[in-house]
């Protein structure tokens, strides 16, 4: 994992001329292989920054490159997994998986193995003929995450993919997540309020700071890929990212017994 895919240089965004910088002079790179977190309180820019990556937003200043070509619209090599799954509640979720491969030079039997074959590593092959609504949240965010493989990108951009989800449906999905991360050795840029899923998933985590919108901190995370919760390391960078966020020690309580 060395060479750079993503560079991000100098990035500004504004929504608007007369509107609030969102994003301000932003530069960092992301390598092929590399799992990203950006961290960072609501309203920092996350979301506008990774839309930005995505091709979705453009920039007013700066650029981000893909292999070195700056990206200026959405690409099939980098897509977007949303918070609310964006499944259609029409289709199957056989038919839900095969919506990102339809309109591609793929035959008909193609496109029924890629899309079997995805599910099958979520797990759900055997939910292939059921709607949407007839899973859990947890299941339908795998169906989104088998439609997302199956498009077999190089970049996975999320975020917050895991919010709506319940701790042990999310503990679940993370594993199951860097599991196939590691199989298909995807680029991930993911946004999260979670402190304790960044430090699991990534390899660095941005912290990022508001009003504008700029990266404060940078942390690599020198820890192995099979991660434990309980373990001192990860305490120790739990205590690291909340005390930049000045979660602790605001304010001493003293108790008089
Ligand atoms: N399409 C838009 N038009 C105008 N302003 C926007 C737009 N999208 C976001 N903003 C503004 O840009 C700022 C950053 O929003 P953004 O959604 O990127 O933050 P965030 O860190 O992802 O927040 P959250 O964690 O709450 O999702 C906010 O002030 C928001 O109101």
């Amino acid at each position: 994992m060395s060479s750079v895919m993503i560079d991000i240089r100098n990035v500004s965004k504004s929504y608007s001329e007369q509107g609030p910088t969102v994003l301000q002079d932003i530069s960092f790179d992301i390598k092929k292989g590399e799992v990203i977190a950006i961290l960072g309180k609501s309203g920092c820019g996350k979301s506008t920054l990774l839309n930005c990556i995505g091709g979705f937003e453009a920039v007013n200043n700066g650029q981000i490159l893909l292999d070195e070509v700056s990206i200026r619209k959405p690409s099939k090599r980098c897509i977007m997994l949303m918070q609310n799954y964006g499944l259609l509640p029409w289709r199957s979720v056989r038919k839900n998986v095969e919506l990102g491969i339809e309109n591609i030079s793929l035959s008909k039997q193609e496109i029924s193995e890629r899309t079997l074959h995805y599910l099958r590593m979520v797990g759900l092959e055997d939910r292939a003929n059921a709607l949407p609504s007839e899973l859990s949240g947890g299941m339908q965010q795998r169906v989104a995450i088998a439609r997302a493989l199956a498009m077999q990108p190089e970049v996975i951009l999320m975020d917050e993919p895991f919010g709506a989800l319940d701790t042990f449906t999310r503990y679940y999905l993370q594993d199951e997540l860097m599991q196939i991360q590691r199989r298909e050795k995807m680029t991930i840029v993911l946004v999260t309020h979670d402190i304790d899923e960044a430090i699991y998933l990534a390899d660095r985590i941005l912290i990022m700071k508001p009003n504008p919108g700029e990266i404060h901190k940078e942390i690599v995370l020198r820890l192995p890929k099979e991660r434990n919760r309980a373990d001192a390391d990860f305490q120790h960078y739990r205590e690291l990212i909340f005390n930049e966020f000045q979660f602790t020690h605001e304010t001493t309580i003293e108790f008089n017994i």
